[in-house]
């Protein structure tokens, strides 16, 4: 039920109409015909704020009292418009417009939209769309007979493969049938390598992060000499995102594992004052010696008691190896805490950054005492959250882990409830999440309304009279930076919606169009 509200609250705001009518456009050789999102004042402020970021970034570090936005809608559009201009030259060498293939399986509504997105982009500017649409069940060796056949298909520049794939198959199989002239997500094994190591030339690289670096260069920040701090990854975002900003000359790149903040998506309170305790007996820790005070709240004196308690037995029986079987996951489970960082350390590495950027899928995990004052934040999370009218609070109230109560759809932040395990892929744009089979709705998605104190959300009656509780539902999407917060702190930031998302499409038409500039020999390969 829910999944059905969610998914009609979703597909319904991208184009006001009925959703029968819209999951026919979605499928075929369909060209969608929606408006561009975004509202026009936003936009239009936006060219004066990107002219400030880069003013602000050339000038100082410092925050003023409030981070300059970094609007990736108002830079898509203007990337997207320079491309235009490449799409009409390549029209007449091709003999044809540019074609970007999409094969697309089962009809999550998150990957409907952005595929209906990447269809929108491609028709303004002119190109063509061919979206294979397979369902569910498909095979593995029907999704690659689906993947050569959209590669071979000659009107077709680029082809991508929408992510995720239902949990029966793939995504590393797949990726090997790719045509890598056509990959325009950058994500083969050939164009992967070539991007990661340095001297074989880089070839196509993947849309999101490619985006986030477009960003910044557009917005007038420097990469050259930063220390960069990645929060999360993915093979999508993270690990392609740290070699792009090391060969834009960052000074030091650090990825983030993900059990590096792992904990952080679990119950605050409790690992706060199982690290306290934590702290207070085991004082040969790795790292500080204790959590930073803003980060303890200090345990009722029996929880407390009993922590320490555990604690001391931990260590004493094991000595270090204590530390883990008491903020691990909980004895014999893996632990969660390895050797040499603590988890609480994060903010302070965090801190560290003149650029921070988070693809973690967890709403409003990073905090203002996360960021260095004067700190560029690039936001690649996109988290749907649904708040019970009795709950309406603004994301700034946010409780340490996610919006005060707000109900996370994402299957991502939740291990009980279908989020991938640790070490499987996963970051904050929308590509790692969901758990079909458990049920749960994927919370990443995307939206480009704005309502909700101006960056995503508003209240929405859910579809046909209601919830399962008969209430209306509101979903907000926040990313993993608490905006409200963080944007007092940073000296730029980027908004959920409207900042990376616009990015990771202009960036899918820059890839076809630089596939089918291999194809006419205008780019050597
Ligand atoms: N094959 C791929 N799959 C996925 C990728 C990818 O790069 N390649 N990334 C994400 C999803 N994604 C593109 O596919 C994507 C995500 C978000 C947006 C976007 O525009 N978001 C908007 C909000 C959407 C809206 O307007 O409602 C925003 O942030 O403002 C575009 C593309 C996972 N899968």
């Amino acid at each position: 039920m829910r999944h059905a509200t969610y998914a009609c609250w979703l597909l319904g705001r991208q184009c006001q109409r009925p959703l029968a009518e819209l999951s026919k456009r979605y499928i075929g050789h369909v060209v969608a015909a929606t408006t561009a999102t975004g509202d026009a004042t936003f936009a239009a402020a936006a060219v004066s704020a990107s002219k400030d970021a880069a003013a602000h970034h050339r000038t100082s570090s410092s925050n003023d009292g409030r981070a300059t936005v970094l609007d990736g809608r108002a830079v898509a559009a203007a990337w997207e418009r320079e491309l235009h201009a490449e799409v009409r030259n390549l029209t007449e060498l091709l003999g044809r417009p540019p074609g970007l293939g999409v094969v697309l399986v089962g009809s999550r509504p998150d990957s409907m939209l952005y595929v209906a997105k990447k269809q929108e982009a491609c028709q303004k500017a002119g190109m063509q769309t061919f979206v294979h649409h397979l369902p569910d069940s498909v095979s593995q060796a029907q999704l690659e007979a689906a993947v050569s056949h959209a590669c071979a298909d000659c009107r077709v520049d680029g082809v991508l493969i929408q992510l995720p794939l239902p949990r029966h198959l793939s995504e590393e199989a797949v990726m090997e049938v790719l045509d890598p002239r056509k990959d325009v997500d950058g994500f083969h094994p050939i164009n992967m390598g070539r991007m990661l190591m340095r001297g074989r030339g880089v070839r196509l690289v993947p849309a999101t992060p490619l985006g986030c670096i477009e960003l910044l260069r557009r917005s007038g920040v420097e990469v050259q000499g930063k220390t960069c701090v990645v929060l999360g990854d993915s093979n999508i975002v993270g690990t392609p995102l740290a070699a792009m900003l090391r060969d834009k000359g960052a000074a030091a790149v650090t990825i983030c594992h993900r059990r590096s903040y792992r904990e952080w998506f679990e119950d605050q309170e409790q690992v706060q004052r199982t690290r306290a305790a934590a702290a207070v007996c085991l004082p040969g820790l790795p790292g500080p010696s204790r959590p930073p005070p803003s980060l303890v709240t200090p345990p009722p004196a029996d929880a407390a008691d009993a922590s320490a308690e555990a604690a001391a037995a931990a260590a004493a029986s094991s000595g270090a190896a204590g530390t883990d079987a008491i903020v691990g996951s909980g004895g014999g489970g893996e632990a969660t805490v390895h050797e040499g960082f603590q988890s609480y350390q994060l903010p302070y590495l965090t801190r560290s950054a003149d650029i921070l950027v988070v693809a973690v899928g967890h709403p409003e995990l990073v905090r203002s005492d996360w960021v260095r004052p004067g700190a560029v934040v690039i936001d690649v999370g996109i988290n749907v959250v649904s708040t019970l009218p009795r709950a309406r609070s603004p994301p700034g109230a946010a409780a340490a882990g996610g919006p005060a109560g707000a109900e996370t759809l994402s299957g991502r932040t939740d291990a009980a409830a279908g989020a991938p395990p640790p070490d499987q892929e996963g970051d904050g744009s929308g590509g790692g999440c969901s758990d079909a089979a458990a049920g749960q709705d994927h919370g990443t998605t995307g939206n480009g309304a704005s309502g909700f104190n101006g960056h995503g959300g508003g209240w929405m009656s859910s579809c046909g009279g209601g919830s399962s509780s008969g209430r209306n539902v509101m979903f907000q999407v926040v990313g993993d930076v608490s905006y409200e917060e963080v944007s007092q702190v940073a000296g730029a930031i980027t908004p959920v919606p409207g900042g990376v998302g616009p990015m990771t499409i202009a960036a899918v038409l820059h890839n076809t169009l630089k596939a089918a500039k291999y194809r006419v020999g205008l780019e050597p390969w």
